[in-house]
Parts: structure tokens; sequence; C-alpha cells
């Protein structure tokens, strides 16, 4: 095991997402945030990012972030703080982030740096891509949801009343920093709802990395480093994997919307807020992905019972009945899910497998068996 002191360079590993010359470095390891110094200067031509990050991250995490751009000769100008949570990353926040940014009197060679949660990435990406037609922007996911999958692939965006990220471009970060060491602060919540999508991989293409997520997760979620480290570094690879060449997800990349169709529908329904999480959507639409498999003869239900078995079994909820306190209307969860983007010529595009480890699109889904698993899961078990 490599230890990690104030002279030793932290453990490191490097994920390429290979995309021409949008390339870009994932760096993954304990501690690599505070010798990223160089790294980010390499990017910003010695200049001061303008920082934009959340008022939970900003006391636990930018002093680190501050004196490693100082160590490599950058002197960081303030940071733009906003509010916590998803409910953040809308219309409003969104114009006085933009304003907040050009107020600074930026150039085409400015470059916004994210450091926080997804909402913080995808917000600060979309400004970037937004911005003078578009600046380069360095993402330093904080969450375990940011570091294994919003932070790679340049999806960027807000939500709207019609539903979750329908604004919003395709703009690739320069550089992601995942230092894993931040995710000791984060709420055992927040890490089980990030840990929601690290299963993912697992269920649509990687059966032996689901199998060690069976014997592991416990491991990852408990903030155990070399186990929290191996799940950051195969689901960026994952995911690099499948970006790289499927970059604006005219094909295999939908599969990393596993569980989404019905989350975000989920997630639209409790108004964007702590109600539901967005990888607890994520969790309970991937139960009813596979169940919707299993009705329509697709899948065997004992793949459906491991996926839903491990997902409960370290405390994400599998149902929308287990969210407390919300009366789930399913006509309007139907509704919700024909905004879905990846509906063509009025079909709903379903994320569905025939085991786990093999996941594939479906456009022709009856939407009898669609709403007869709805209707199912919101009965109180
Ligand atoms: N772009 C993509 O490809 C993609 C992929 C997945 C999810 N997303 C989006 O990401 C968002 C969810 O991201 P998230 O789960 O990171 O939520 P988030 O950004 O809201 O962060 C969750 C909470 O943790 C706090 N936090 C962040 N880092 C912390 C730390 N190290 N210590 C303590 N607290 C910390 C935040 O302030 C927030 O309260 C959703 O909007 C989702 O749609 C985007
Ligand atoms: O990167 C992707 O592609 C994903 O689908 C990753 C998802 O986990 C993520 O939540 C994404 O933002 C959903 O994309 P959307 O296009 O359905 O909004
Ligand atoms: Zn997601």
């Amino acid at each position: 095991m490599t230890s990690v002191n104030a002279t030793t360079p932290a453990a490191l590993d490097t994920v390429r997402l290979e995309l021409g010359a949008r390339s870009y470095d994932i760096l993954v390891g304990d501690g690599v945030l505070a010798d990223a110094g160089e790294r980010i200067a390499a990017i910003t031509r010695g200049r001061a990012p303008i920082v934009v990050t959340d008022a939970n991250v900003a006391p636990l995490h930018l002093d680190t972030l501050n004196a490693a751009m100082l160590e490599a000769g950058i002197a960081p100008q303030p940071a733009i703080v906003l509010p916590a949570g998803e409910k953040t990353k809308d219309f409003a926040h969104f114009q006085q982030l933009m304003d907040d940014i050009l107020g600074r009197g930026i150039e085409r060679s400015t470059v916004l740096l994210a450091l926080g949660g997804g909402v913080i990435g995808d917000i600060t990406g979309f400004a970037a891509a937004s911005a003078l037609r578009g600046i380069d922007f360095i993402q330093v996911p904080t969450t375990l949801l940011s570091q294994v999958d919003s932070s790679v692939g340049g999806k960027t965006g807000i939500n709207s009343r019609h539903g979750k990220n329908l604004i919003g471009a395709f703009h690739q970060p320069r550089l992601v920093i995942a230092d894993t060491a931040t995710l000791d602060t984060l709420p055992r919540r927040e890490v089980l709802a990030g840990y929601a999508e690290v299963v993912k991989y697992g269920l649509i293409r990687q059966p032996d990395f689901f199998a060690w997520l069976e014997r592991n997760g416990r491991r990852v979620v408990d903030g155990d480093s070399d186990a929290r480290r191996h799940a950051v570094t195969v689901s960026c690879r994952a995911k690099a994997d499948i970006v790289g060449v499927d970059e604006r997800e005219s094909g295999d990349r939908a599969l990393l919307n596993l569980g989404h169709t019905f989350g975000h529908a989920l997630e639209a329904a409790t108004g964007f807020g702590q109600t539901l999480l967005h990888g607890e959507g994520v969790a309970i639409g991937m139960v009813l992905a596979f169940d919707l498999s299993v009705r329509l003869g697709l899948c065997p239900a004992d793949d459906a019972r491991r996926a839903r078995a491990h997902l409960a079994d370290v405390g994400l909820p599998v149902r929308p009945a287990d969210i407390p306190g919300v009366a789930w209307d399913v006509d309007g969860l139907v509704r919700s899910m024909a905004k879905d983007k990846k509906v063509q010529d009025g079909r709903i595009t379903f994320i569905l497998a025939d085991r786990i480890g093999n996941a594939f699109t479906r456009r022709d889904v009856d939407a009898a068996a669609v709403r007869a698993v709805l209707d199912e899961s919101v009965q109180p078990a």
C-alpha cells in the first residue's frame, strides 16, 4: 500500500478520456488536490481560474485548492459561492452566475473551475459552454457521485420546470481532479446516492465489477481508502470508454441512462430537492428498469432480485414507496417520462437488461407494462 504524507506526492491513478483534440486526464487518488497546482496552472497559463463552489464545500475544501494553486504560483481570486443543493441548478442561479462571471471582465482564455458536487459541476460547465460562446473549465468533484459520473463526459446543464437537465450543452472539461479524501466530509446519505451510479456501471456492462461491489460495497460507502479509490477509478474508466466512442449519445452512451428515465420523473415529482436525491432516484429507477425487463420476459427474475438486494443492502431506497411522505401520481410520472431527452417519434427509449452486466436500449416497450411496474412499485411493501 502506498503511504501518503505531506512530503510524498499522493498515490494517483490517471484515466485518460480519448476525444481527439478534446482528450483529457481524470486524476484519482486520496490527497491529489493538494498536488494539482501545476496541472491547473498548465491549463490556466499561470493565471487564476474563476472558482465556482457551494456554501457547504467552500469552508471544507477551498483552502486546499487555493493552497495548491499558490504553490504553483497562482494567486487565487475570490470564489463564487452558490447555495448548496439541486435547486441551484435553475435558470435564476444560472443567470446570476453568468452575471458574476461576466462582471469579472473575462476573456476567451479565462478558465472556470467547478469545486463541488454534480450541481456545481453541471451549472459551471454550462456557464463555461455559454460564456463568450465557450471557454475552458476544470472539474474538481467533491461528492462520490460527481467523482464517478458527473465530472466526466461533458454533459452540462440546468433543470427547468419542464424537467430534469432539459437545458444544457455538451462541453468537455480540460481536466478532472477527483480527490477521494474530500469524500471524508461527505454526509452518508450523499455517499449512498453516489454509490448508486457506481453500481450502474456494474449493471450495464461489467458483471465482474458488480460482483466485486457485492463483496466490497460496504467498504466503499464506509470510506475505506483503497476500496473507494478502486471504485472511483473503475467507474471513471467505464464512463471514459463509453464517452470516448459516443460523446453525444447517439448510441451506447444512452446505457449510462439506466434507471434515469424513471429516476428523473421521480425527481421532478418531488420538486428537485432533498426529498429524493438524484442518486436515490437512480437506485429506484434501476430497480424499476430491471423489474420492467423481467415483466417483458427479457431478464431472469433472479438478476432483478440480486440488483435490488445489493442496493437495498447498502441502504439505498429501491421503491418509490420507500420515500416517506410522498403521494405518488403514476399518471404524472408517465407524463414526465414522455419529456425525456431520449424520446424519439413520441416513443420513450428505455434502458433494459437481459442480465446483470448486459444493458441495451428498447423503443417498442408496451405502455401497459410500464404502468404496471409503476403501479406496483408505489404500493407500500
Ligand atoms: N453531467 C452528468 O453527466 C451528470 C451525471 C450524474 C449526475 N448529474 C447531476 O449531478 C447532480 C447531483 O450531484 P451530487 O449528488 O454531487 O449533488 P450536489 O452537488 O448537490 O452535492 C450534494 C451535497 O453534498 C454537498 N457536498 C459536496 N461535496 C461535499 C463534501 N466533500 N463534503 C461535504 N458536503 C459536500 C453539497 O453542498 C450538497 O449539499 C444532479 O443534478 C444530477 O443531475 C450529472
Ligand atoms: O453521462 C451520461 O450520459 C449520463 O447519462 C450520466 C447520468 O448519470 C447523468 O445523470 C446525466 O446527467 C443524465 O443525462 P440526461 O441526458 O438524461 O439528462
Ligand atoms: Zn445520473
